[in-house]
C-alpha cells in the first residue's frame, strides 16, 4: 500500500481536547483532531493516517480538520473537515463528500408528550413499519413519474416536494438553504444515476439509516431548546438518510473522471479516493453542480419520509409533526470565511461532519438568528442522541461532529451479538425496534459505536458547540 515506509505520524497534545499532527513530508498544513485522550484514535490508526493525507490537497488551508467522531472512511475520514481555497487552486475532491452525498438527519417534534404515546405505541410503530421503505432497493414513498420530474426533484429538492404537496412553507424555513441550493446541474447526472434514482425518492436505504421516534430527556440550555420548539417529556421523530443510489453513483462517476483528469493539473494524491480537479476546472464544476443535485435529491428524500410519518401519527394518535431542522452531514460548500486576517472564498468538505451556524449568522431564519443553528447528532438506537446548536467563533470554519462514529467495522458487530438476541435486549428496556434484516440490525448493535455523549462532550469542549437537548429512543425503525 502507498503507506509502507510513510514517517511515523507526531500527534501532539494543543488543548484539553485539542490534538495536533504536525506537518511532515507532502502535507500542506497540519492536522487538527479535536477529540479526549479516551476518543482519541490509537496512534497507527488508519482515520489519522487519513487526516495527514488530506492535509496535501492542493490549496488545502489552516489545517486537516478530524472530529471527536473521526473514524476510517474511503480516502477521507469520516469526521473530516478540510477547506481549499478556490482563487488560489483549491480543489474540490468527492471523496470529501463521500459515496452518501448529503446524508442527513431531520428532526420533527410533536405537540405530544411521551406519557401520552405509551397507549398508542404499538399501531404507531406498526404503521411506520408499514410505511417507510427501507433496506436496499425496496421502494419508495413517492412515484416519481419519470427522467423529467426527477430533474426537477433534482434542481428544486424539498421546495419541488412541497410545490408538488408533499409537505408546507414551514419545512422549507426549517430546513439547510431552505430546501434546495441553487446551483444543481441535473446535467452532470449520468443516465445511470437518473436510474438509480428514480424509484428510490423517499426511502430510508441500508442499516445506518433509520427513523426514530425519541423523548426529549434532558435539556442543558433552554433557551435555545425553546426557540428549536422542543421541551422536556415531548416527543420526537429524528430521520436519517441520504441520496440512496443517486448519490452513490454520481461520486462513483466523478471519482473517476477527476482520477483521469489529474495529470492534466499536476495533481498527485497519496490514495485514489482522495482524486480531485481545481474548483474552477471543468471537471470540478461538473461535480458541484451533480452534488447539488444529490444534495437537493436528499433533502426531498427526508421530506418524503417525513410526510409519511406525519400521516401515520395523525392517525395513531392523533399529533401533529413541526419541523426542527434539517442539516446535511456529507456536503461540499463554498463559503466565505477569514484566513489570516483576509475574507477567502472557501470550497468547505465537510464528511460525516455537520454545519453549525452560530448565533446572529445570516444564513439562519430568522426566527433561529437568537439561538443559532440546530445541530442534529444521532447516537445510537439504544443509546443517546443530542441537538446542539453553533456558537460564536466556532472553529474549524463552523463545523461539529455529526454522530457517535463507529468504533467496530459492521463485520465485528456482527460477531458480538445476533440481530434478533438484540432486539429482544433493546425491546426488553422499552425501545420497538421495526427492523430490514437481522444481519442489518446485529450491524448496528449501539456497541459498534462510541459513547455519543462523551463525543458531543468533546465537541463543546473543544469550542465547535453547545449542547442543547438529549433525546432517547422509544422506537426505531431501522434501515
Ligand atoms: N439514534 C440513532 N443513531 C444511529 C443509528 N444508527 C446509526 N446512528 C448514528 O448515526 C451516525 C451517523 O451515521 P453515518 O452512517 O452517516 O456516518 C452514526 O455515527 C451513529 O452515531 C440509530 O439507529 N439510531
Ligand atoms: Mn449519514
Ligand atoms: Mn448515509
Amino acid at each position: 500500500m502507498h503507506h509502507h515506509g510513510a514517517p511515523p505520524l507526531d500527534l501532539v497534545q494543543a488543548g484539553p481536547y485539542e490534538f495536533r499532527l504536525e506537518r511532515l513530508g507532502a502535507m500542506r498544513v497540519p492536522g487538527v483532531v479535536f477529540a479526549s485522550r479516551e476518543l482519541l484514535p490509537e496512534g497507527g490508526d488508519e482515520a489519522l493516517r487519513q487526516v495527514a493525507d488530506v492535509a496535501t490537497l492542493p490549496g488545502i488551508v489552516v489545517a486537516s480538520y478530524a472530529m471527536p467522531d473521526v473514524h476510517w472512511g474511503y480516502g477521507f475520514p469520516i469526521g473530516g473537515v478540510a477547506a481549499t481555497d478556490v482563487d488560489d487552486g483549491g480543489v474540490v475532491s468527492p471523496g470529501g463528500v463521500g459515496f452518501d452525498i448529503s446524508c442527513g438527519v431531520r428532526l420533527l417534534a410533536a405537540d405530544l408528550d411521551a406519557a401520552a404515546l405509551r397507549r398508542v405505541m404499538r399501531p404507531l410503530m406498526d404503521g411506520l413499519g408499514r410505511v417507510i421503505p427501507r433496506g436496499a432497493g425496496r421502494g419508495a414513498v413517492w412515484q416519481v413519474s419519470g427522467r423529467r420530474q426527477l430533474e426537477a426533484v433534482l434542481a428544486g429538492g424539498s421546495r419541488y416536494a412541497v410545490e408538488q404537496g408533499h409537505g408546507g412553507e414551514r419545512d422549507l424555513m426549517r430546513c439547510e438553504d431552505a430546501g434546495a441550493v441553487a446551483d444543481a446541474d441535473p446535467e452532470q447526472v449520468s443516465a445511470r444515476a437518473m436510474e438509480r434514482g428514480l424509484g428510490q425518492v423517499g426511502s430510508l436505504g441500508g442499516g445506518n439509516h433509520f427513523l426514530e421516534v425519541q423523548r426529549v430527556d434532558e435539556v442543558p440550555d433552554e433557551a435555545a431548546a425553546a426557540a428549536f420548539g422542543l421541551r422536556p417529556g415531548q416527543v420526537c421523530v429524528m430521520i436519517h438518510c441520504g441520496s440512496r443510489g443517486l448519490g452513490h453513483q454520481i461520486c462513483t462517476d466523478h471519482v473517476r473522471a477527476m482520477e483521469a483528469a489529474m495529470p492534466r493539473y499536476g495533481i498527485e494524491v497519496p490514495d485514489r479516493q482522495l482524486a480531485c480537479a481545481p474548483v474552477a476546472s471543468p471537471e470540478g464544476r461538473a461535480y458541484l453542480g451533480a452534488m447539488a443535485a444529490a444534495a437537493n435529491y436528499g433533502r426531498a428524500n427526508r421530506q418524503l419520509l417525513a410526510e409519511a410519518a406525519r400521516r401515520i401519527f395523525a392517525d395513531a394518535a392523533g399529533a401533529t409533526l413541526d419541523l426542527v431542522y434539517d442539516v446535511s452531514h456529507n456536503l461540499a460548500k463554498l463559503e466565505t470565511h477569514r484566513v489570516d486576517g483576509a475574507d477567502r472564498r472557501l470550497c468547505v468538505h465537510r464528511k460525516g461532519a455537520t454545519l453549525a451556524l452560530p448565533p446572529g449568522h445570516p444564513g439562519l431564519p430568522e426566527d433561529l438568528r437568537a439561538s443559532g443553528q440546530p445541530v442534529l447528532i444521532p447516537g445510537t438506537m439504544g443509546t443517546s442522541s443530542w441537538v446542539l446548536t453553533g456558537v460564536p467563533g466556532g472553529r474549524a470554519f463552523h463545523s461539529t461532529c455529526h454522530g457517535a462514529g463507529r468504533r467496530l467495522s459492521r463485520h465485528q458487530a456482527i460477531r458480538t451479538v445476533g440481530g434478533k438476541e438484540l432486539r429482544a435486549r433493546l425491546e426488553s428496556r422499552g425501545i420497538a425496534v421495526r427492523g430490514a434484516s437481522w444481519r442489518g440490525l446485529a450491524e448496528e448493535t449501539p456497541d459498534a459505536y462510541k459513547d455519543v455523549s462523551a463525543v458531543v462532550e468533546a465537541a463543546e469542549g473543544a469550542g465547535l458547540c453547545r449542547r442543547v437537548a438529549r433525546l432517547t429512543p422509544l422506537g426505531v425503525v431501522k434501515g
